[in-house]
């Protein structure tokens, strides 16, 4: 769970400047405390009433530095040389010493936590992007990051010097007159009490705002991602109405409970800061009327105290800002602590020569793994499988061969068991360099924005051009290459040429063969492409089979026919091993899928 020193620790970095810089910016707010100071005196030179002792001493000894009479003259021109020091002098320096800071610690931690975010996101374990999808994710990050940039400089630049000057202003009233300090003083520290308990009340209703708020994009975001289901099944309506009712919902809270509070907060505090306010103008009047002060006294006692009640709105002002951010700040916290997982590469620069280069020799020995430790998807596997033998993956849908693929890729750590590579548990070697010499095809190939070439280049960007063309001529992707506009410069992905689902998968295929991976495997996913395609992607794998280990997540049975090996599983345990040939037969299970597709079609 985060907390505030959590919010506090996110300008650790820059905590020197922040100190300074706020210390400077007080001690500007409490020099502004000399103009009603000196105000005043002017006003008892004017009236003909004694200089205090301060000023007394001021005047006496410019008058001594000079060689001039202390006269009415000098008093004056001392005075007003307060004023103009303080307030000309001081206002081109101004934003230099404190406005610059407050907003260079802001920026620069803004710059630095952007950078953690991209490398938290690369680093999250898969399982964080299941539970979470990408609206809510961007949300959270830039709320968060946005609310942290925009809160630092109110705090540092206003909140806490403005408090300063507050405290300025208490020691300048109990110089005076010690009974108004404490008037005074009591009357602050009871409104500032009181606002904190309600705002916090403010900030739980807040953060459960702002969960459903993150519902709500989250919402937005997936009907973004799945408008093609939600246009043919005509749902816009439905979205629409579900949405509107979270919105409505979300703002009826907002109004009627959160806002609402705030102005009971804001009628209970003008009303306290007036009436405070009142009570010292009758009390100083009242030590004026009787000589205890003098009549400049009583103008700077009334003058400032009216000053520091002013600055409590923009304080509490900023304080209700922040209240309404923290939650979303705390979120962005969450975010950026959240564990990176056993599947994230240790480091994220994995250039350079690669130490591992493996033959392929793969062993799941005695392999129990479930997502949900009680719930064991696979239970006790243990095969073998020989350097550049082609092995599929056969079963009924959920029996666990996509799960077993990411254990390979090292995405999840088994619960028990060991996977050797060449003999060595994965564990036990570097995850990325280790990564590096696999290569999967997935199903739905994932294209970036830009050129063809660069995304046949991802997982290589040092490959050659003859690799290029020869990955190309395996995969088949050169039948289709010619037909782009600008060949391999032609811009693909978001704002590019679209791709056909046949295209795509051949660009996959290329795209893995040009890392040229010790260990490649197709989550083998034909059965919504055309014919031609299909043919076209299942001789691109048969030429590939034989040159490494190939494993093949299959889901039609014509593309397996040839593996050495067809592992079927079961309910996460293996049922049968054995060639096409053997298992056909058994008479197990593989005979009854087999014969279920006479036509070599769907298993699942
Ligand atoms: N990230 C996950 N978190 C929790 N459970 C999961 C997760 N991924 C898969 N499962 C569950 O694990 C079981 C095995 O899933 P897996 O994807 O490995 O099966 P599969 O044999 O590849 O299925 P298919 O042929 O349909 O792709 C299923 O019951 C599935 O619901």
């Amino acid at each position: 769970m985060s907390s505030f020193r959590d919010v506090i620790g996110y300008f650790r970095a820059y905590r020197r400047s922040a100190i300074l810089s706020i210390l400077l910016s007080g001690s500007f707010e409490i020099l502004d405390l000399a103009v009603p100071y000196a105000v005043g005196q002017i006003l008892n030179v004017l009236s003909g009433q004694r200089l205090d002792q301060f000023s007394q001493t001021l005047v006496t000894t410019t008058a001594q530095l000079l060689n001039v009479d202390p006269d009415i003259n000098l008093q004056l021109g001392v005075f007003v040389g307060i004023i103009f020091v303080v307030s000309v002098l001081r206002a081109p320096l101004q934003p230099w010493l404190s406005g610059w800071f407050h907003w260079w610690v802001a920026l620069k931690t803004r710059q630095d936590k952007s950078k953690s975010v991209v490398s938290k996101v690369l680093e999250l374990p898969l399982n964080f992007y299941d539970e979470n999808n990408p609206g809510r994710i961007a949300g959270r990050v830039a709320k968060g990051i946005n609310n942290y940039t925009w809160t630092y400089p109110e705090i540092a630049g206003q909140f806490l010097p403005k408090l300063m000057l507050v405290l300025g202003v208490f020691v300048i009233i109990a110089l005076i007159e010690p009974w108004v300090a404490l008037v005074f003083g009591l009357s602050f520290v009871s409104i500032l009490l009181f606002s904190l308990r309600h705002l916090q009340a403010i900030v739980r209703k807040e953060n459960a705002l702002d969960r459903y708020l993150e519902n709500i994009d989250s919402r937005t975001s997936e009907i973004i991602t799945n408008i093609k289901t939600v246009k043919s099944f005509a749902n816009e309506g439905r979205e629409f109405k579900r949405q509107q009712q979270r919105i409505d919902r979300a703002h009826y809270f907002t109004i009627h409970r959160i806002h609402r509070d705030y102005v009971i907060l804001d009628t209970w505090r003008r009303t306290v800061i007036q009436a405070s306010l009142f009570g010292i103008l009758v009390m100083t009047l009242w030590a004026t009327v009787n000589g205890q002060i003098s009549l400049g006294h009583f103008i700077t006692t009334f003058t400032i105290s009216s000053y520091a009640y002013a600055e409590l709105r923009p304080l509490s002002l900023i304080a209700e800002v922040f209240a309404r951010r923290y939650s979303s700040m705390l979120r962005f916290h969450e975010l950026l602590n959240t564990p990176s997982g056993q599947d994230a590469a240790t480091g994220l620069d994995h250039a350079g020569d690669n130490p591992y280069q493996f033959k392929g020799a793969i062993a799941f020995k005695q392999i129990v793994f479930g997502y949900n430790p009680n719930l064991p998807i696979l239970k006790g596997l243990d095969f073998e499988i020989q350097p550049r033998q082609t092995v599929a993956l056969v079963g009924r849908s959920g029996s666990g061969k996509s799960t077993l693929v990411k254990l390979l890729f090292r995405y999840f750590q088994p619960d028990s068991g060991q996977i050797y590579i060449d003999g060595q548990d994965i564990q036990t070697l570097d995850v990325g360099q280790y990564r590096r010499r696999l290569a999967i095809v997935h199903q739905d190939v994932d294209i970036f924005n830009g050129t063809l070439l660069d995304n046949l280049k991802y997982g290589n960007p040092d490959a050659t051009w003859q690799q290029v063309q020869s990955a190309c001529a395996i995969a088949r992707v050169d039948e289709f290459i010619a037909e782009l506009p600008q060949g391999y410069a032609t811009i693909v992905g978001e704002r590019g040429v679209r791709l056909s689902g046949g295209q795509r998968q051949r660009i996959g295929i290329a795209r893995a063969l040009i890392v040229n991976p010790d260990i490649l495997v197709f989550d083998e996913a034909t059965s919504s492409l055309d014919y031609e395609s299909e043919r076209s992607i299942q001789e691109a794998m048969h030429a590939i089979f034989g040159t490494r280990t190939t494993i093949i997540i299959a889901h039609r049975l014509s593309t397996i026919r040839d593996a050495d090996q067809i592992i079927v599983l079961d309910n996460g345990a293996i049922a049968e091993i054995g060639s096409h040939q053997d298992l056909l037969s058994q008479a197990g299970l593989y005979r009854r899928l087999h014969d279920l597709s006479e036509s070599g079609d769907l298993l699942d």
